[in-house]
């Protein structure tokens, strides 16, 4: 013990004397690893505060050492220990470290939700939808009026982010909901802001029950227009994928619209998505998770005609899912039905289509105006043998798709938009501060819908320079040498030259790759528009962003708050150009970060027109219309579908009902939390915990035994199945 305290004296003294030098760090951080290591908490968080109380070590070694501390130990004891200028809350977690800067700033701790959002209309709260969190709202955003969608979910340890959201984060894509922003709250609770997609869900205009008005043709009255749907669909997963995730709740309830004027479809809930490729080794799942209807029948295992967990499964479980989602689509019912949970699952399980015999081969009333390539693709998609299976890449490259505008352009026509691109690299590769507040205010800007589309149609056109089936993110060299050809080198071949001919321009658009991935994500790209002052920002825009960058919270952004928060190499480039005419230092005010964001490129020329993604509504009656409205209204199965939902949301809002007599209407959900249920479920393989649908884990393992007891017996002897 005295040797401790001795070694704590010496540390002390030492640190005191060469304060702000790395070996100082360097010493902490092993002493503080050394306690960790003997579990030596009390001291380690002594050790924690007492960096933070130091005032003399410059402020890049003290947030080194704090980050380090506290992804070690977690927050300091108390907060009169961390008054000396460094903002707390903005101290990545661990897990989020990972993540790059422009990401990291989406997560709040330091503010309330309540403080920047205000939920409902005269204090009424205004339902999107409920789900097993409970509901999710429409919040507004005090300074900018703008409308987003807000969830609350639970952790009991604010330390670590639950995965879904930690996930959600790293997702970019014109086809998946952006998460705006998500608070930290010093109770426990976590608040997300999603961007609000006004259109409804894709289930109720299935069903016929949306509230939504929209004008015109339903989107879903012929093959070509629920093409276009499946289409984006199959981008969406394609992306995931890429992404080494895998989401496991693809259904017609997770998808939504933009809007009901468009029809863009956004995947919504990551609750049940998980990272599957590491380093890139993919790993194999055992637990048993998802919608019912739209289980795949490797996740659910058989043995001795007992369910019981598969032998593991991939990101395959999405394309089946896809698959029966388009089924659905197509013929207004799902392909294995049943007359409780256990049912539908028994029925997956031993690959029984429901009970018309014809549904198997997509044969009878409902098929007669599918055609043959909508059938093929179903089929495809819905492979028994994982290993047969389409791969989203393959979904989006099958012939039924083919009919859906691609949305390419010609590579001459995006040459102001490649010049946009080389533009912003060159000022951001120059200013890392730049990148960074442009990188954020992509994640989080509000755009309106023209600018959104106009955007989502540059980015999808770049996209299709790639390959067939693109990935969701723009590759760099493909980037690169296509500004060459169609920039560079014309301008090489005019006789006086320009300045775009002699840019450097893989530095300039590698610039632009925050997460270092090699391809530009749709936030990197809107990113990049912004730099190149191609988005008009708002002071509200600003607000939230300049806040984050404004470290140690005395109104302006500092240098000094720049490079306490970046990595030591970008801070030199920081420092070699603070006083270039991209943004110098300090930014005094919003005003003049506003200026600097809006300034035109001096490269700029006209953007190009994208051309129309959606095909033209048809005039007359298209030749293959499986008029899904009437087939739903008339079908039994809407009841069916119907009651069951109401079925759920009524559980959900009972549960809903009891929570909010104590908390209001945060409505959290009510097992312990998600991650802990994965965990459990993992190691007990305990039933199948299905979204809106899901079965409690001790009721269904109730159904499952009662149900399995007598499946057994009248497998044996068909004639004692109970009706
Ligand atoms: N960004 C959004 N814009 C509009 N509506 C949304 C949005 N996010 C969710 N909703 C609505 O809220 C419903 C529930 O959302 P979500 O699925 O994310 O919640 P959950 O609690 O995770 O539900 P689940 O039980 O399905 O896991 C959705 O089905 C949808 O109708």
């Amino acid at each position: 013990m005295q040797k401790r305290q001795q070694f704590f004296a010496r540390l002390r003294a030492m640190t005191g004397k060469i304060a702000a030098s790395s070996v100082a760090a360097a010493i902490v951080v092993w002493g503080m690893r050394r306690l960790l290591r003997k579990k030596r908490f009390a001291k380690a968080v002594s050790c924690q505060n007492f960096i933070s109380n130091v005032s003399d070590i410059g402020v890049s070694v003290k947030n080194v050492l704090v980050n380090t501390m506290t992804s070690f130990v977690g927050t300091p004891a108390s907060n009169e220990t961390r008054s000396s200028g460094i903002d707390e809350s903005f101290e990545p977690r661990a897990e989020e470290s990972e993540l790059p800067l422009a990401i990291q700033s989406k997560v709040l701790r330091h503010i309330s939700f309540h403080d920047v959002y205000d939920i409902g209309k005269e204090g009424k709260e205004e339902v999107l939808g409920t789900g097993m969190h409970g509901a999710v709202l429409v919040a507004k955003h005090r300074k900018s009026g703008r409308r987003v969608a807000a969830k609350c979910l639970e952790e009991p340890d604010t330390n670590t982010l639950p995965e879904e959201v930690t996930l959600y984060l790293r997702l970019s894509h014109p086809n998946v909901c952006r998460l705006l922003q998500a608070f930290v709250e010093k109770n426990g609770e976590i608040w997300i802001c999603m961007e609000l997609c006004a259109g409804g869900e894709l289930f109720e205009l299935a069903a016929g029950t949306s509230s939504v008005k929209r004008e015109g043709a339903s989107m879903l009255d012929t093959e070509a227009r629920i093409a276009v749907l499946v289409k984006q669909m199959a981008a969406a997963i394609r992306y995931i994928h890429s992404m080494g995730m895998v989401h496991r709740d693809i259904k017609l309830e997770n998808w939504v619209f933009a809007s009901p004027q468009q029809e863009r479809l956004k995947l919504i809930d990551f609750g049940l998505a998980t990272q599957i490729v590491t380093e890139g080794r993919a790993k194999k799942l055992m637990q048993m998770c998802g919608t019912c209807y739209y289980v795949a029948p490797e996740i659910i295992g058989l043995k001795d005609g007992a369910i019981c967990k598969g032998d593991g499964y991939g990101q395959e479980v999405d394309v089946w899912a896809l698959g029966v989602l388009i089924y659905m689509l197509v013929s207004g019912m799902p392909p294995f039905n049943g007359k409780n949970h256990a049912d539908v699952i028994w029925n997956i399980a031993n690959f029984k289509y429901c009970d018309d015999p014809l549904a198997e081969h997509f044969e009878g009333r409902r098929w007669e105006n599918v055609s043959p390539q909508c059938k093929d693709l179903i089929r495809r998609c819905m492979e028994r043998e994982p290993e047969k299976r389409l791969t989203a890449a393959g979904v989006q490259m099958h012939p039924w798709l083919c009919q859906v505008a691609s949305g390419q352009m010609p590579l001459m026509a995006l040459a102001p938009v490649l010049k946009d691109l080389c533009f912003a690299g060159t000022r951001m590769s120059k200013c890392t501060a730049l990148a960074h507040i442009c990188g954020s205010l992509a994640s989080t800007i509000y755009l309106s819908p023209e600018t959104w589309t106009l955007y989502k149609d540059y980015f999808m056109a770049l996209e299709c320079l790639e390959t067939l089936a693109p990935k969701g993110a723009l590759s760099i060299s493909k980037l690169v040498a296509a500004f060459e050809e169609v920039v560079a080198q014309p301008e090489k071949e005019k006789s006086n030259g320009s300045e775009l001919a002699h840019v450097d321009s893989f530095r300039s658009i590698a610039a632009l790759d925050r997460t270092g991935d090699g391809r530009l994500h749709f936030f990197e790209f809107l990113g990049a528009m912004i730099g190149a002052g191609r988005i008009q920002i708002h002071e509200a825009d600003v607000a939230d962003v300049f806040a984050a960058f404004d470290v140690d919270r005395d109104g302006i952004i500092s240098e000094k708050d720049m490079t306490s928060i970046m990595k030591d190499q970008e801070a030199q480039v920081l420092n070699r150009t603070t006083s270039s005419e991209n943004l110098a230092f300090p930014i005094e005010d919003r005003t003049t970060l506003l200026e600097a964001l809006n300034r035109k490129p001096c490269w700029a020329s006209e953007l190009p027109m994208p051309p129309a993604v959606v095909p033209p509504k048809p005039v007359e009656a298209a030749p293959n219309p499986p008029q899904m409205q009437k087939l739903l209204s008339k079908a039994k199965l809407q009841m069916e579908w119907q009651v069951q939902r109401q079925v759920a949301y009524r559980d959900v809002r009972s549960a809903v009902k009891l929570k909010s007599l104590n908390r209001g209407y945060r409505t959290p959900d009510p097992s312990p939390t998600r991650n802990a249920e994965k965990e459990e479920d993992q190691t007990s393989g305990a039933g199948l915990g299905s979204p809106r649908h899901r079965i409690s884990k001790a009721a269904q393992s109730m159904v499952q035994l009662s149900d399995l007891d007598w499946r057994k017996r009248s497998e044996a002897e068909p004639s004692k199945r109970p009706n």
